[in-house]
């Protein structure tokens, strides 16, 4: 009795550098991240993006800026939650950068993240958003640290 709940992740870019949030509270605390988080009933994915890295960072993305990078399925054993986690890619980016009550915000060189505290699935596939590459996956984790076993294909393989 699978049940799958949908989020998103917000990956901001700004020359050669990625801007992450340090989670304070809930899902992911005490990892830097991307932003995102739940969708809301009947809201589009996109707008929910959207929304999220207003509401975390405090930073306006128009939803046409927001590019579809990933599709991620998370699934952890004994937990009939799985995450489909929808992961955009943006680099048009308005407003000042706030710290909320939910991300520390801090700029990152794109090819120099705190990888030994962010989520242990990122050091798989940060290479493909490096690259640009759009991707599926999905990852079978064992508690929050532990990846018993993932798959990842180009988005459009079968
Ligand atoms: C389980 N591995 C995860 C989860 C995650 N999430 C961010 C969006 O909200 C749901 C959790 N983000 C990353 N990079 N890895």
């Amino acid at each position: 009795n699978a049940k799958i709940k949908v989020f998103t992740l917000a990956l901001l870019n700004k020359d050669d550098e990625i801007l992450l949030g340090l989670k304070k509270r809930g899902l992911g605390e005490g990892l830097w991240n991307g932003f995102g988080g739940k969708v809301d009933p009947g809201e589009e994915i996109v707008d929910a993006a959207v929304r999220e890295v207003k509401e975390e960072c405090g930073l306006t993305v128009l939803p046409t800026d927001m590019e579809n990078l990933a599709v991620i399925h998370f699934e952890f054993v004994d937990d009939p939650v799985i995450l489909e986690v929808h992961v955009f890619k943006c680099s048009k980016l308005a407003g000042v950068v706030e710290e909320s009550d939910e991300m520390s915000p801090k700029w990152f060189p794109r090819d120099n993240v705190p990888h030994s505290q962010m989520w242990p699935d990122d050091e798989v596939w940060y290479p493909l958003y490096l690259s640009g590459t759009k991707f599926r996956a999905y990852f079978l984790f064992q508690g929050y640290k532990t990846i018993l076993s993932y798959i990842i294909r180009d988005f459009y393989d079968h």
